[in-house]
């Protein structure tokens, strides 16, 4: 709802079909919607437990499953979650062969290459949320302890969105400054400005919230109205999401990871070639094995 809401109030798109299992829940959402509609230039939006329902859409923005309970890791969720997908995906993919899959639920990056094994889709239409939510949150992080506003401070989370996620500290930037220049330490435990603090704050947000109000919502519904955005409006804009990357960076499992991906109407089309530091790159192909490991005998 909070996809749904954050995309409708920005008037990025005014055409929803909202499915869940517990009908009433839904419909409960959608007629509170609709009772907005004056503010909202109209839309339309239907709501219902059938996936036919969401037949010919454009996008498919999957929140489906369970979600992480008070200190339980995205990981652990992989089980139930694969489960909802694999009756999931394949009806999705049959009622909408065209659109454009962006995964949400936990763990996204696992569930982002069960859904690109069970579509049958190509990579480019199978996208993850991934860490465009954890780059967010790095930037806001940097910002407060910087002073400045988070649109002018620089900086990508990269990997897993998830415990393994890695911060490529050598990119970090205001307006074309490199921090690493300033302060050749930053990111590691020898930094006494203790930068390294705010990319465990970001791995620790959602724990956080979670702990504090049950789930996390609303910046996971802006950075997800934000991919819609793009991929809505051909923007060629660059976000931190989930894709194939083997390949890259010296991987080679076939895992679904984030790295800065150019987005257009179809989905992702480049992969932003960082370049990492050799200790950066070492921690992404950690968490690709991390990743490769827990998707073995899934399908
Ligand atoms: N990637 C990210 O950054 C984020 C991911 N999440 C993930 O999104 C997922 C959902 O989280 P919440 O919305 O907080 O949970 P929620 O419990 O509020 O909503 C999940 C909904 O899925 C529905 N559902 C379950 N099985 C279904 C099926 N087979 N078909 C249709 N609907 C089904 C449930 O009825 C429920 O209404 C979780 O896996 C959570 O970890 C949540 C926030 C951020
Ligand atoms: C729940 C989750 O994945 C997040 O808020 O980052």
């Amino acid at each position: 709802m909070a996809c749904t809401y954050s995309i409708l109030t920005q008037g990025i798109y005014s055409n929803f079909c909202l499915i869940d299992s517990n009908e009433d829940r839904c419909k409960g959402e959608m007629l509170d919607l609709q009772h907005g509609a004056p503010f909202l230039r109209s839309p339309k939006i239907e709501s219902g437990s059938d996936i036919a329902m969401s037949e010919g859409s454009r996008i498919v923005i999957i929140t489906a499953g369970v979600r992480s309970l008070v200190g339980e890791t995205r990981l652990q969720l992989v089980d139930r979650n694969v489960k909802i997908f694999k009756d999931l995906i394949p009806k999705i993919a049959k009622g909408s062969p065209d659109c454009i899959l962006l995964i949400i639920s936990n763990p996204v990056d696992v569930l982002t290459y069960i859904s690109w094994k069970l579509s049958g889709f190509p990579k480019n239409r199978v996208i993850g949320s991934g860490t465009n939510l954890d780059s967010m949150r790095f930037r806001v992080l940097l910002a407060q302890k910087l002073g400045l506003s988070p649109e002018s401070v620089h900086g990508f989370i990269i990997g897993e969105h998830g415990d393994s996620s890695v911060p490529v500290w050598s990119g970090v930037n205001v307006a074309g400054v490199t921090l690493k220049e300033l302060n050749p330490t930053i990111g590691t435990e020898q930094d006494t400005e203790n930068f390294v603090r705010l990319h465990a704050d970001v791995v620790n947000s959602a724990y956080e919230v979670i702990k504090l109000k049950g789930y996390t919502s609303w910046a996971l519904g802006l950075s997800v109205a934000s991919i819609s955005h793009t991929l809505l409006n051909n923007t060629n804009k660059i976000h931190a999401v989930s894709t194939l990357i083997q390949g890259h960076h010296g991987i080679e499992e076939e895992v679904f990871l984030s790295l800065p991906c150019v987005m257009a109407d179809n989905g992702v089309t480049h992969i932003i070639n960082q370049n990492l530091t050799p200790d950066e790159a070492e921690k992404l192909r950690k968490s690709a094995a991390t990743i490769s490991q827990i998707q073995k005998g899934l399908l």
